[in-house]
Parts: structure tokens; C-alpha cells; sequence
């Protein structure tokens, strides 16, 4: 029964939410959609908020809503964190936790609550009222409090849109651990292509109030329709191990299924997960394998298919190596001097620089 199956509709005024889907039932899923898609609607149909929406949700074998049952927010075992921790200013950080736990029937409370407090590193923040904490650390003290009741589902509903880009590169590693640490699945809303790609599982695109896209991040990312205009950001993820760290150049090996990728240390420890995300504009092809080039990484890959990009001077290309898929974005000049067809072996160059 593991899986979250929602199948909703919602009207307000002149937008109607009308989605059927179903999620992984543990790890994150990233939400990601044009402003007005319906986002934050979907967020608040699943959380109880809505109180017209009509349809299904049933989490993890539980039935929170069908044509029978309809349980009302508060009995909807969720936590949910929103662009501005609204956290009560008139309690410090302990009793805000404390506030939310005491209304828990977990016999494992506590322990709920010690794991919350090591995960997001608040524990020196504790006797702080919200007015004396950064934005950074109160949206770090939101994300605990709803971690600590341990909830059946945790919505996060762009958690650091409201932070400037030094406060963003704070959380998301606490973001990063709380998905390789807990077994809460997470929707995790956000316009911002690279804390998805950093932080899913999985990802679900809406437009217009319906799903457009849903599957796999890595398969979805690395298709050569892409779900939405990325621009730029267009590219895939890889999930690999720190394999070998060269101290003298600062550099490390990350490993994946299919080989290897060089990047600068960043201090992963050996034997740690890091995921990475290698852009199409990163990815250069040559006919011959490369000799005597500043690119560290080369990869012997097999086109697998080419398709029009943005530009029309501009081509998708999607490369194989072994069962991994790589895109690479080049001109149709380069494309047309390299001979790129379907099945076509060729090398393909990433900058060790360049991987995120
Ligand atoms: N309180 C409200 N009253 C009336 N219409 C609303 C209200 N909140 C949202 N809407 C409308 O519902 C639609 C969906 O809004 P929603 O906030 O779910 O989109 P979103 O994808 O989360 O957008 P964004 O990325 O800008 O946060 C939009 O057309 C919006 O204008």
C-alpha cells in the first residue's frame, strides 16, 4: 500500500485544479510548475485546507479523503512549512518545538523531537525568540517543528524563496540530509530548477491546474522533450559515490554506474553519496577521443537521439554511456561537421569546473 494517490479537483473563481496522480510513498518530490499552475493549491487541497475540493488522498495506505471520509486539516498527519516560517513570536524555540509535539500521541515523541533539533543543528538556538533569529535559521527552526511530530507527509511549499542566495546555500544541505536521512516523504514546491534537481526523487510539473509531467527525476530530466522550458538549466542529475579525493590537486572522483566523473573537492567525504547536475550547455562531443585538452572528463557515449532545441541553431543531443543518459546542447553547424546520427559513437568532454 506504499504510495500517495491523489485524485482532485477544486474550483476558485476562474482556476480549477484537476489532477489524478500517484507518488513514490517515501523520498522527496519535487513540485514545479509556472506561477498560478496550482501549486500551492494542491499543497493546501492534501493538507485539509480546501474545504470544497472533492475527490481522493490516500497516503501510505491511509485514507484521508474519498467519497465517504473527509478528515479535517488538523486530524491530517502533515507538517507543513511555507515560504515564511510562521513561528510564534512570543516563544522561544524550545516551546515553539514544544508546542506541536505536546498535541503528539507518539510514545516516541521525544526522540521524534531530538532527531528534529540534531537534524536542522538548532540546538544552540533553543532559548532564541524567532525576532532574535536570521531568516535562515527561523525557516531551519519551521522545517524542524514540523519534522518533529513526525508526520505521514511533510510539505514544503518553496521553504527558501524568502531567503537571499547566502541563506539558500545555508539549508539546503540540512534539506539534503533530511532526504537521505528520513523516511517522511516530502512535496517540495520551488521555482528553482536546481534545489529540484539537487533535492527529488521524483517530479511532478504542473500547468493550468493539471499534471503535465510525472516520473523519475532523472529519467524525466535526461528526455529530450525537457517538461518545461529550462533554458540554461537544462540537464540532467546523477546520483554517484565520492569514490577518491586527490589532495594535492583538490580534486575528487565521483563515481557512478557507468564510470567516473572528476570535480573539485568539495569536501563529500570518500564513501558519501553527491548527486550532481551536469548541464547540456557543459557538455561538449568530439568524433575522436580527446588528447591533449584542459577537460578532465571524457566519456566514450552513443547518440541516442537528437532533437530541435530552443534556438533553431540549436540541437538537443542525447548521449549514452553504458545505462546512463547524458544531454548535450550544440549548434546544428557542429552537429552537421561531427556527422551526429542515432547510434553514433563518439566522446563526449564535461569541465570538472562546471558540475554543480
Ligand atoms: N486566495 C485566493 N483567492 C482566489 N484565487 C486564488 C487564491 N489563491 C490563489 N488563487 C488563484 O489560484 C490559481 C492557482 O494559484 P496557486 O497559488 O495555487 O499557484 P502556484 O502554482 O502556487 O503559483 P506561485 O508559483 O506563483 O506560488 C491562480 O490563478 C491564483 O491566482
Amino acid at each position: 500500500m506504499e504510495g500517495i494517490s491523489v485524485n482532485l479537483r477544486f474550483k476558485r473563481s476562474s482556476f480549477t485544479l484537476n489532477v489524478k496522480f500517484e507518488l513514490p510513498g517515501k523520498g522527496v518530490t519535487g513540485i514545479f510548475g509556472p506561477s498560478g499552475s496550482g501549486k500551492t493549491t494542491l499543497l493546501r487541497c492534501l493538507a485539509g485546507l480546501e474545504k470544497n475540493s472533492k475527490g481522493s488522498v490516500i497516503v501510505n495506505g491511509n485514507v484521508w479523503q474519498d467519497e465517504k471520509i473527509r478528515l479535517p486539516a488538523f486530524k491530517r498527519s502533515i507538517g507543513y512549512v511555507f515560504q515564511e516560517a510562521n513561528l510564534f513570536r512570543h516563544l522561544n524555540v524550545r516551546e515553539n518545538l514544544m508546542y506541536g509535539v505536546e498535541r503528539s500521541r507518539s510514545a516516541e515523541k521525544e526522540s521524534h523531537l531530538r532527531r528534529a533539533i540534531e537534524s536542522l543543528d538548532i540546538g544552540p538556538l533553543l532559548d532564541r525568540r524567532p525576532d532574535h533569529l536570521s531568516g535562515g535559521e527561523r525557516q531551519r527552526v519551521a522545517i524542524a517543528r514540523s519534522l518533529a511530530v513526525n508526520p505521514s507527509l511533510l510539505l514544503l511549499d518553496e521553504p527558501l524563496a524568502s531567503l537571499d542566495s547566502v541563506r539558500k546555500k545555508e539549508i539546503l544541505p540540512y534539506l539534503e540530509r533530511i532526504h537521505l536521512e528520513s523516511r517522511i516523504p516530502v512535496l517540495y514546491v520551488s521555482h528553482s530548477h536546481d534545489e529540484i534537481a539537487r533535492l527529488s526523487d521524483h517530479l511532478l510539473i504542473l500547468d493550468g491546474g493539471s499534471v503535465i509531467r510525472n516520473g523519475p527525476i532523472a529519467s524525466t530530466l535526461s528526455g529530450l522533450n525537457p517538461p518545461v522550458n529550462l533554458g540554461e538549466n537544462c540537464g540532467i542529475v546523477l546520483d554517484t559515490v565520492v569514490g577518491a579525493i586527490e589532495e594535492e590537486w583538490s580534486m575528487a572522483r565521483l563515481d557512478f554506474s557507468d564510470g567516473v566523473i572528476w570535480t573539485l573537492d568539495r569536501g563529500i567525504p570518500i564513501g558519501s553519496k553527491n548527486r550532481i547536475v551536469v548541464l547540456a550547455k557543459d557538455v561538449s562531443v568530439t568524433a575522436d577521443r580527446p588528447d591533449q585538452t584542459s577537460i578532465q572528463n571524457a566519456l566514450l557515449a552513443k547518440v541516442d537521439g537528437i532533437a530541435e532545441d530552443e534556438h533553431p541553431g540549436l540541437l538537443l543531443v542525447r548521449l549514452k554511456v553504458g545505462k546512463t543518459f547524458f544531454l548535450s546542447r550544440l549548434t546544428k553547424r557542429a552537429s552537421s561537421l561531427l556527422g551526429l546520427s542515432q547510434g553514433k559513437e563518439v566522446w563526449i568532454q564535461i569541465k570538472s569546473v562546471a558540475i554543480k
